[in-house]
């Protein structure tokens, strides 16, 4: 039995040290609805992941051990709880990367604005590290199944990771993940292959923010962008995309939020 009333990610910023704690038992389980889906708070899928003080990972044992409790939370309600798989990329800064290290983008251009933070000038990444990147996100996916989440949702949203390389105005990139669309959305298609394998396609779902600018991340065609996201994403059969935040009225792209085979149940 499902239905339709679904919680938006929120990032709270008390998973201290990066590990979820006792106190979101009770948060998320407030939440939950008989048949009711909630997606987790933006959950970084690596160290060089996070973007924000105290969000949560689920990339060790120890975070995936705290995870359970809040799952199981959320199940006694009947609910049912997807992890949002995260990495900030360029909206981060050298306190929160491992070694002090500069944070990872498709680009070395930074951010202006000091918006949460103050945001570090970014390392453009290698072609060969992407790869790597995708990687983070499979184990992630596995890892959120291990802690019982009913599957999880790619953050490739709001001018983090994933969109940076989706959006023009940010992807700089000569090489094979940067310049015509069906490049700059190759990464984040290359995510969604990996994890529809890892978990099945029943199991994921995405978020995309074609038309926001946030972070500084906007792109010239928004409208061709979406499209070009949402027919690419049809091939994979997923639970659901979920197009968040800034919607235009008379756009064409479907949106805002698509159900798949995640209403047939898993
Ligand atoms: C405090 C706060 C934290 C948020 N954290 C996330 C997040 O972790 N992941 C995400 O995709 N969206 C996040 N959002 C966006 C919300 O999920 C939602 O799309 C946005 O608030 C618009 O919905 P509303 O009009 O109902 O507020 C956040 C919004 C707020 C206000």
């Amino acid at each position: 039995m499902f239905h339709r009333i679904v919680l938006s990610p929120l990032t709270r910023q008390r998973s201290y040290g990066n590990v979820p704690q006792p106190h979101a038992i009770l948060y998320y389980s407030q939440r939950a609805t008989n048949g009711g889906l909630l997606i987790a708070e933006a959950t970084a899928v690596s160290p060089t992941a996070h973007g924000y003080t105290d969000s949560p990972g689920i990339w060790t044992e120890e975070q995936v051990e705290a995870w359970k409790p809040i799952v199981d939370g959320v199940h006694a309600k009947g609910g049912i709880f997807f992890c949002q798989l995260w990495h900030a990329g360029r909206a981060s800064n050298t306190d929160m990367q491992p070694k002090g290290q500069a944070p990872i983008s498709c680009t070395d251009k930074g951010l202006d604005l000091d918006y949460r933070l103050p945001y570090s000038p970014p390392r453009k990444l290698a072609t060969d590290e992407i790869p790597a990147i995708v990687e983070d996100f499979r184990i992630a996916a596995k890892a959120a199944v291990k802690a019982g989440f009913d599957g999880i949702e790619i953050h490739a949203a709001h001018g983090y990771l994933i969109d940076q390389f989706m959006k023009d105005e940010v992807n700089d990139r000569t090489d094979e993940y940067g310049g015509s669309l069906e490049n700059r959305c190759r990464f984040a298609l290359e995510i969604v292959q990996a994890l529809t394998k890892e978990i099945s396609s029943g199991r994921v779902g995405i978020r995309i923010s074609p038309f926001a600018d946030y972070l500084e991340c906007g792109d010239s065609n928004p409208e061709e962008l979406g499209m070009y996201m949402a027919q690419a994403l049809n091939e994979y059969g997923i639970a659901y995309r979920d197009r968040a935040q800034n919607e235009v009225r008379g756009s064409t792209v479907p949106g805002p939020t698509k159900f798949g085979s995640y209403e047939k149940g898993f």
